[in-house]
This record gives C-alpha cells, structure tokens and sequence, in this order.
C-alpha cells in the first residue's frame, strides 16, 4: 500500500505543478543538482523546487547520459551529467540531492560534500551507524548543511501530533505501536530487496522508528527486548519483515514500551484482501488516551489524528494541512511533505532558522537503533561501502 500511496502522491504532486503555476525566481536561485534518475525525484524535489521561489532546477546525473538527457527534458533542468562525478565537479551547483540506492548513500554524500555542496540525502541515512558517523564527521569539516530527507516530519501534522502528546493533557505515554507495510508486495527487482544496496523492510520502512523516536523525543531504546525478522527466500540477510519490541526511557524519565512491524510483503487479509487501509501509522497510548496518525508518512495525501479517551470510549479526530505550531503562517495546504522540507532546507542554507530540522546526531542515533534492531533479530548489519571502511 506504501507504493500505492507515493503513487498517489505523484499524481497530486503532478497535478498541483500545473494548477500552481511557478512563482518568480529569486535574482540568484540556488542551483539544484539531483544524483540519480529514481522514481522518487519527481516527487521528492522536482515538483517542490517547481513552486520554491529560491531554487531551480539546474543539473541531473544519472549513470547512463540518455536517462540523464531525457529527465533533463522531461522535467526542465538545464544541465544533464552522465555520472554523478561529473555533476558534482560542476562548481555551479550550490545543493544536491541524493536517491541512489541505500547502500550508495554514504559514498556519494561524502563525495557531495568533497566537492562543496549542501545535501539532501534520502533516507535511510546511510547503509549503519559507523557510516553515518564516519558522514557526520565530514559534514561537520566541510561546514556544509547535510540532512536525512525524514520529510513526514517536516508536515504541520506531525507538529500537531507531537503539540498533542506534549500537552500532557493526557497523562504520560504507555507504549507505541508503528507500522509500515506493503501489499501488494514490492517487485522482485526492487533495490528494497538487494543485500549489497543495503535493502531490507527495516531499511526501507525506517519512518517506523522515526515516529516512535519522533513521538517519544527519544534517543536510543534502553533495550531491544525482542526482534523477528522474516527472512527473504532469496537471500535470508534481507528482512522481508520486521517486528521488533524496544523499551525507550523518555526525556521525563519513564518506561515506554514500543512495537515497531515492517513487511515488503505483506499477507493479504484472509489470502484474497489486499490491505489498501494500511497505511503507515502509530498508534500512542498514554494514561487517559489512544492517539493515532493515521498516515503518518504522507498526510498531505490524507490523513488523521485521533484521540479516544478511554475512558468514556469517545473519540476526536484533527486534520491539519498547513500552519500548525512550527509553520505558523508559512505553507499552503497543497504544499506535500517534501515541500515542507525543501523550505526547510533552503531556509537553512540561507542562515535562516527553519521550522523544523532533521539533526545529524537524530540520524546517528536512527541509525544505531537500526542497528540494534537487526543485531537482535540475529540479521547482519548492513554492509559497510569501501569507501567508508577506509573514510
Ligand atoms: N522519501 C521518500 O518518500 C522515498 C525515499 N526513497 C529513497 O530513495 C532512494 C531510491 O529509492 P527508489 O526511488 O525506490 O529507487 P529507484 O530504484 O527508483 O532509483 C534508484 C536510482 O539509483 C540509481 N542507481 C545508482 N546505482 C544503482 C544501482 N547499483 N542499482 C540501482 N540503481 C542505482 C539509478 O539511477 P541512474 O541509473 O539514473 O543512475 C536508479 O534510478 C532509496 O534510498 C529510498 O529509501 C524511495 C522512495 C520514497
Ligand atoms: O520512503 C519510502 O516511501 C514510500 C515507500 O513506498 C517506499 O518503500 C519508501 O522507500
């Protein structure tokens, strides 16, 4: 349901580009370049810088220079590169963004970094924890801005899902339940599903964990009680599924207990139902309430809050499309999570504070939980690029 999901967000996304016509450049735009022709792009930046009036659209690369003149084209930049090197030596290029598979995250940030530009870098991070700390390093040497693209938390509905818990109108936090799935499965060929790229469920499905952390404003769990992985019949290092329990200490010192499920290939209900309402989600029980986002990873397709107090079984929903806390007066409702995002981003490389930031220390301590996670499931870690051994 995950894939059906970005599907729809590709439509919206397409459809606001033209019902939103650009608005004017600034005199001196940021340049954009984008490392990879991978599905994601058009909605992970391409349509967002399409409306940022600070940002064009300059450069893509991809490994074929076809692919790469025909995105050129299809989508108005007005470069193309036929490797990633040769983009990155454009020394016009002010910020890149990255959706090579998992595996090639760290190697291609790092050298983003090498040649002087910001990066935007997909999630997962990189491929485990000694990676991202090897890439935090550079970051903070080359003074450059390098962020995770966790763009579910960028949207005014997860401001106003953390405003809810931290009110403490409803007691203190229980446990968590968040879940990501896919049905129908991802394709057989799908990076998602390759070792070496650094794919897995957990890899793929990481906003899991970030919800939870996000939610709890958690560091690392105090413990990884228990982790099953369902193996892939092609490779049993790659975790088709993953469903772990962790036990968090919150900032205000108690014990949370959270489950986290994430499947590639998830059962359909009773062997015939496909489940298209599963839809990545978390569900926080505190003392008084059940509050759940439904859709947590894409609200600017749909989604809701709900709170029901249990004791008297009533529930109350909040949707919230623009504003909130954090953005105040800043977004339109149209505007997707990575639009959010891409403000953030820009705001941050102009020396503007942005409403909302993904830390390097956040994706370190992501990625050492993922780590955990598979250390106890009995899974290998991910393996660790060339580049990074030697870094
Ligand atoms: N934020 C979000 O909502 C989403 C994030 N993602 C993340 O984006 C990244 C890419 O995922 P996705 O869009 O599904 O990937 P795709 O398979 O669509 O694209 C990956 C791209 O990476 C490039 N690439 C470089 N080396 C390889 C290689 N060895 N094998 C395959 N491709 C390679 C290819 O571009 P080329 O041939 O042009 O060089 C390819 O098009 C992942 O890290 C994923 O987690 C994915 C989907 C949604
Ligand atoms: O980040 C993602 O978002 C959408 C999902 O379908 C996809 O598997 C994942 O990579």
């Amino acid at each position: 349901m995950a894939l059906a999901i970005q599907a729809v967000t590709f439509a919206q996304q397409y459809a606001y580009s033209w019902l939103h016509p650009a608005p004017k450049k600034t005199d001196q735009p940021l340049k954009l370049g984008v490392l990879s022709s991978a599905q994601i792009n058009a909605a992970a930046v391409i349509h967002p810088t399409e409306t940022h009036p600070d940002v064009i659209l300059y450069a893509i690369a991809s490994r074929d220079s076809a692919t790469a003149k025909s995105q050129a084209h299809k989508y108005g930049f007005l470069k193309s590169y036929g490797s990633y090197d040769d983009l990155l030596e454009d020394p016009a290029i002010d910020m890149v963004y990255i959706s090579a598979p998992n595996g090639l995250h760290f190697e291609w940030a790092s050298k983003a970094l090498d040649a002087g530009k910001h990066v935007l870098l997909e999630k997962p991070f990189t491929s485990n924890a000694m990676e991202a700390k090897k890439l935090v390093e550079k970051a903070e040497k080359s003074g450059k801005i390098l962020m995770e693209a966790f763009h579910w938390q960028f949207h005014p509905a997860a401001h106003c899902f953390r405003q809810i818990l931290n009110s403490g109108k409803y007691g203190k936090i229980i446990q968590t339940h968040a879940i990501m799935t896919s049905t129908p499965e991802i394709p057989g060929g799908d990076v998602r599903w390759q070792y070496d790229l650094a794919g897995g469920s957990l890899m793929d499905m990481t906003y899991v964990l970030s919800f939870t952390r996000y939610a709890l404003k958690a560091d690392l769990p105090l413990e990884v009680i228990s982790a099953k992985a369902r193996p892939a019949k092609h490779d049993p290092r790659v975790d088709a599924a993953m469903d772990a329990k962790l036990l968090f200490k919150t900032i205000e010192g108690y014990d949370v207990h959270s489950t986290i499920y994430t499947d590639m290939d998830r059962a359909w209900k009773m062997g015939v139902i496909p489940r298209f309402w599963e839809l990545p989600s978390i569900e926080v029980e505190t003392e008084q309430a059940k509050i759940y986002f439904y859709n947590a990873m894409m609200p600017h397709v749909y989604h809701y809050i709900s709170i029901t107090d249990k004791e008297t079984g009533r529930t109350t929903y909040e949707k919230h499309y623009s504003g909130g806390p954090q953005w105040l007066e800043t977004g339109e409702a149209y505007w997707s999570t990575y639009r959010y995002q891409l403000e953030a981003f820009v705001d941050k490389v102009r020396g503007r504070q942005p409403a909302h930031w993904v830390t390097n220390r956040e994706s370190i301590l992501q990625m050492e939980t993922i780590d955990e996670v598979y250390r106890k499931s009995g899974l290998p870690l991910r393996p660790t690029s060339v580049m990074a051994v030697s870094a």
